[in-house]
């Protein structure tokens, strides 16, 4: 399975296992920091085949704990294999798996989240993709609690035309706990479609590739696992501002069982709220009865749409934040508005 001599392929010498690695540095799994480590060689060469051609690729592994994933990612004969670790304990580990590859591997002793991107590739990457896309991927089985956060970091970079230019042309492997694979990729009219649904579909295709039984970690983890892959759409489906967009959707599922129309409602300031709901409900064309998952992209479109017109007419319309005024009553004990009696059952 993590046979010594299967490395050989692009004339690497042999690399050591992970098994060796954990041995040789004590790296046992910090239960804690949901460490959960991938061992078996044909599941790691999996992951990585998802990604596409790797060959003279970019690519950013976040999250490399004890090489599994690296030493596919090496087999597959990249140009330039950049590490991001947040646990200094496997530094060592992986510059032993790096000295199989001699100027090809950058470690990063750091923090994905806080990580810029942008600042780590080549400048060569950065004048030349308007003639040739460059070819980068990142690619990770990190902690569920980091990688939710980091694909909302990432599509947020996507979404902004002006921004640093790799997001945009950077294709995404990551794990997840399988709901909230499910959550990503769901359908209009599926019971799990969310926030999380919208908001990355809008900006990306995604696909869930294929489940990791639990019992091919170690430790097994006590959910299941699924790999995802995202490639950033040339358009956006809802070509708006970002934080419009969320602020749209949020609302939205702000009531998950309920009508749209009761999330949505919440887009408004208390003394105009039916009015100005009933007026965006009419001018998008969205039925106020369908339920937040049986709205469509197109539905999310036309609301998002609406609601930056009605945003330019009055600008103070974008700056309410109805969460803010829950929190807010909630301090000073004030009676609540009949809409914020119900326990908000937003989700991502
Ligand atoms: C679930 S383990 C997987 C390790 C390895 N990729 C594998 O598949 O065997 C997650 C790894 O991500 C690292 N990690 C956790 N949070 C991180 C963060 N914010 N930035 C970078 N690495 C992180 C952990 O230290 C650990 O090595």
């Amino acid at each position: 399975m993590a046979a010594r001599g299967k490395v050989a392929a692009f004339n690497l010498p042999p690399l050591p296992t992970v098994g060796e690695i954990i041995k040789l540095f004590r790296l046992q799994a910090q239960k804690q920091l949901s460490q959960n480590f991938l061992l078996d060689l044909r599941l790691t060469d999996k992951i990585v085949r998802q990604a596409g051609k790797l060959k003279n690729a970019h690519v950013c592994e976040v999250g490399p704990g004890p090489g599994g994933i690296t030493r596919s990612i090496l087999n597959a004969d990249v140009e330039q294999l950049l590490l991001v670790e947040k646990d200094p304990r496997f530094i060592p580990g992986l510059q032993m798996l790096s000295e199989a590859a001699p100027g090809k591997v950058r470690i990063v002793h750091g923090d994905i989240l806080t990580f810029k991107m942008e600042k780590a590739f080549p400048k060569h990457l950065k004048k030349n993709w308007e003639d040739e896309p460059p070819n980068i991927h990142i690619i990770g089985n990190l902690p569920f609690s980091v990688s939710t956060p980091l694909i909302i970091k990432w599509l947020e970079n996507v979404s902004k035309k002006n921004g640093p230019f790799i997001y945009g042309r950077t294709q995404m492997t990551l794990t997840f706990q399988k709901e909230v694979a499910e959550r990503l990729t769901a359908n209009t009219g599926g019971k799990q479609r969310s926030r999380l649904s919208i908001m990355s579909q809008h900006l990306c295709t995604v696909e869930n590739r294929f489940v990791i039984p639990g019992q091919a970690f170690v430790p097994k983890p006590e959910v299941d696992v699924a790999v995802v892959h995202f490639t950033p759409l040339v358009q956006p489906k809802i070509q708006q501002p970002f934080e419009l967009v969320e602020k749209v959707v949020r609302s939205a599922f702000q009531f998950r069982r309920k009508h749209c129309f009761r999330g949505i409602e919440t887009l408004f300031p208390e003394s105009e709220r039916l009015k100005k709901t009933e007026e965006l409900m009419m001018a998008a064309d969205v039925d106020p009865t369908l339920r937040p998952f049986q709205l469509s992209m197109s539905h999310f479109r036309n609301l998002c749409n609406t609601y930056r017109k009605m945003c330019e007419e009055d600008p103070s319309l974008f700056a309410y934040n109805y969460r803010e005024e829950l929190k807010q009553k909630k301090r000073q004990h004030l009676p609540k508005s009949i809409s914020q009696t119900e326990q908000t059952e937003e989700e991502n």
